[in-house]
């Protein structure tokens, strides 16, 4: 059932009983990976659960691993005692021929590895020690011969620690090898076997698979105990006398196997402020900041106090812990409505919408519901869409609410724009004002408001201001409240907001065709949007008003492009019928770099998108794990967390948490960890290998077991969970 790094002795299945399995050695006894367990008390590998869980290994069941090598995991044998030869129908003297053949090819394996990873070899060596080497990334264990005394030579990560080195940085594997992980004594991970000496014949005894010499090669090299890899494909293939060749080197892993964030596209790097670290897991930090702000204020609440305070009520309608966005004041200039706007939580949805009160409004009739229809189909990325309406007593009043969409961190273009300006260092502008007339140019350049805008921002904001009202026009409808106090600008995104309003607000209901007017007011959203064009060129309220119109597109003509100007002029002429569809040409090849800014961004958020759709994934997975490990109690059984798969998963977890340098200080690397999830959430049948906390017995399991485990142990969670 898992894989495994043995040697076998003389023993018999007594040697599986508990009593060699004692707490000290980290495993609880009645826990089945006592089965494969090696430890210094109980070095033997006996297979005492020869039947058990037959189909575990079917969930990873692979073509590759289809000759019943167990595809969650390659049990492998490294040496075979008597005992178990006779558990397997072999002999004991063709079981240590097993040994020396496998341990011929693995030593020849093992000469090409050192050949490549010299360096790294040189640091292994241990000359008073057993020596142990990485061949085809599983232990090998070279023993001075004992015969058939036990010789416990499972290793202890330390033992292995000159070999982790070489081919264990999880750093390599995420991070293209960027940068090098320390010493570690910590437990290592093998890649799946891929080849087996043809001269081994293997058999499946309940998911464990056992190596023996064929007839013709009974004799070996030395008496090394045998860990090897298996090419499933080969060994079935290859005719039994010829021996398969032994790659030099294993080719490249074209395939991973298991989800990875590539890092960021080439096309992105120049886009991107930074390139820390950092960047290549988590948000930059400009994003971050900006996406927590909002999410900041769409989560503000007012206190208890607050809400008496402002005689809110606790529920309206659907909606609930109502916010307010602005104090109580009248609508727009031509309605003398009173009205305030709130941020409120739909009740069963939770999501904010943004309210907008007309108070003591009555309804005059349901014929308007018409237009509100219409307004609620208008969906566009710079219109705040209108959800819908409803009549409300709960503000101790008659009052009509109208529901957007809420828009977190907006301000209005007024606020943005037309707002004077704070010098921060709280002294006056230098170049501002009569003392400075020497000044004059950077004077005019400036405004109370601040400085002027550059041409390419006001064509921005022109593009989408044209393009929501094209979208209004198109479906017959007016915007009628074109004005600073209703532009909504969230970041750099502009929005026309409370469209309908008016509608609603003057609809009369014995008026024909109410939508009859519309083409008048279609003419007057496009005078709006001049006046609001040259107020922003100006940066000032007053170069709209009908005295300064003609200075203030002097003062454009003198500062921006000549099509700014003629944009202006062509919506203050109102002789002719105008058409949003004309400022289209106008706004010519401007419209490119606008479309050209948008998708890099979208390139950019996209990138980002990967990287955190990623961090979510990863997130599940702990999010499992911590259910399970250190459950204090589960079903009345206070060792649940402690026994069975989940302390495989025990041991998982310390072995990607809580890894710690050869000099015993904390291994902190982050690629190891997102690493080693990846392969979790795979079901990756690469091995890992855990070590108890005492360090005393070393197991050895392919991610795929461990996800089963996991999601073995989860589910009996959820199971039990109440729903
Ligand atoms: N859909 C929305 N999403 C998020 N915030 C909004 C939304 N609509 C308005 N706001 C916020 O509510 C505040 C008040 O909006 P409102 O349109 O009432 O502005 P105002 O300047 O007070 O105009 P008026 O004088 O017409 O009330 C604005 O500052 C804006 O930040």
């Amino acid at each position: 059932m898992s894989t495994f790094l043995n040697n076998f002795f003389p023993a018999d299945t007594a040697a599986m009983d508990p009593i060699f399995y004692p707490p000290s050695n980290g495993i609880p006894s009645e826990s089945k990976l006592a089965t494969y367990m090696v430890t210094p008390q109980s070095p033997e590998f006996i297979p005492n659960r020869i039947n058990s869980s037959p189909n575990f290994y079917t969930p990873y069941h692979t073509p590759m691993l289809s000759n019943g090598l167990g595809s969650a995991g390659v049990n492998v044998v490294g040496g075979v005692g008597p005992s178990v030869a006779k558990s397997v129908n072999s002999t004991p003297s063709s079981l240590l021929g097993l040994q020396k053949a496998a341990a011929a090819a693995v030593a020849q394996q093992k000469q090409l590895q050192q050949q490549h990873h010299h360096k790294l070899q040189q640091q292994s060596q241990q000359p008073t020690q057993p020596s142990h080497a990485l061949v085809n990334g599983v232990i090998s264990t070279t023993q001075p011969p004992t015969g058939t005394q036990s010789y416990v030579n499972m290793s202890t990560p330390m033992k292995v620690r000159g070999n982790m080195l070489h081919n264990e940085s999880p750093t390599n594997l995420v991070s293209g090898g960027s940068e090098k992980s320390p010493t570690r004594i910590t437990p290592h991970a093998s890649p799946i076997p891929t080849t087996l000496p043809a001269n081994v014949h293997q058999e499946n005894v309940g998911g464990t698979i056992y190596f023996y010499p064929t007839a013709n090669h009974t004799t070996a090299a030395n008496n090394s105990a045998v860990v090897n890899n298996v090419d499933p494909v080969s060994a079935h293939h290859a005719p039994p006398s010829v021996v398969a060749p032994i790659p030099a080197v294993q080719p490249p892993l074209l395939y991973t196997g298991h989800h990875v964030y590539p890092g960021p596209a080439s096309n992105l790097i120049a886009l991107q402020p930074k390139t820390h670290l950092e960047s290549a897991f988590f948000l930059p930090d400009e994003m971050r900041s900006e996406i927590l702000a909002r999410n900041e204020i769409s989560n503000l609440m007012l206190d208890p106090a607050d809400v008496a305070q402002n005689a809110l009520p606790p529920e309206v309608d659907n909606y609930h812990s109502l916010y307010p966005l602005e104090p109580v004041q009248a609508l727009h200039g031509k309605i003398t409505i009173l009205s305030s706007t709130y941020k409120a939580t739909h009740s069963t949805t939770g999501i904010k919408y943004c309210l907008r009160r007309l108070h003591g409004f009555r309804l005059q009739s349901t014929k308007c519901m018409a237009v509100v229809e219409m307004w609620k189909k208008l969906q566009h990325s710079n219109v705040v869409q209108l959800r819908e309406i409803f009549t409300t007593k709960a503000f101790g009043d008659n009052s009509l609410v109208l529901v957007y969409d809420y828009h977190p961190g907006s301000q209005t273009l007024l606020a943005k724009y037309f707002t004077p300006t704070q010098e921060p260092n709280g002294y006056p502008d230098p170049f501002q004002g009569d003392a400075r007339p020497f000044s004059h140019k950077s004077n005019l350049q400036r405004t109370n408001n601040g400085p002027l805008l550059p041409e390419a921002s006001i064509w921005s904001i022109i593009m989408q201001l044209t393009a929501g009202l094209r979208a209004i026009h198109q479906a017959g409808l007016a915007c009628k409240v074109l004005d600073p106090t209703k532009v909504l600008v969230t970041g750099k995104r502009m929005r026309l907001s409370f469209c309908g309003t008016s509608d609603i607000a003057q609809f009369d209901p014995n008026a024909a065709n109410p939508l009859a007017v519309a083409s008048m007011h279609q003419q007057d959203d496009l005078t709006a949007l001049g006046r609001l064009v040259l107020a922003l060129a100006c940066r000032c309220l007053q170069s709209v008003q009908r005295e300064n119109v003609q200075n203030s597109i002097e003062m454009v003509s003198r500062h921006y492009s000549t099509d700014l100007r003629n944009f202006i002029v062509y919506l203050f002429s109102t002789t002719q019928r105008r058409s949003v569809t004309d400022l289209m040409p106008m706004i010519g090849a401007r419209f490119y770099t606008q479309m050209d800014a948008l998708q890099s961004l979208c390139d950019m958020q996209e990138d980002e998108l990967a990287k955190e759709m990623e961090n979510g994934r990863l997130y599940r997975i702990l999010v499992k794990l911590n259910c399970i490990n250190e459950r204090p109690d589960f079903n009345m059984d206070c060792t649940w967390s402690e026994t069975g798969d989940r302390y495989m998963l025990k041991l998982f977890r310390d072995y990607l948490f809580h890894s710690v340098t050869e000099d015993g200080r904390p291994w902190l690397d982050h690629a190891h960890i997102v690493n080693c999830l990846n392969k979790l959430d795979a079901g990756a049948l690469e091995r890992v290998q855990l070590m108890s906390r005492d360090e005393q017995s070393v197991l050895i399991v392919t991610y795929a077991e461990l996800k089963n485990c996991l999601e073995n142990a989860f589910s009996e969670l959820v199971m039990n969970a109440p729903t």
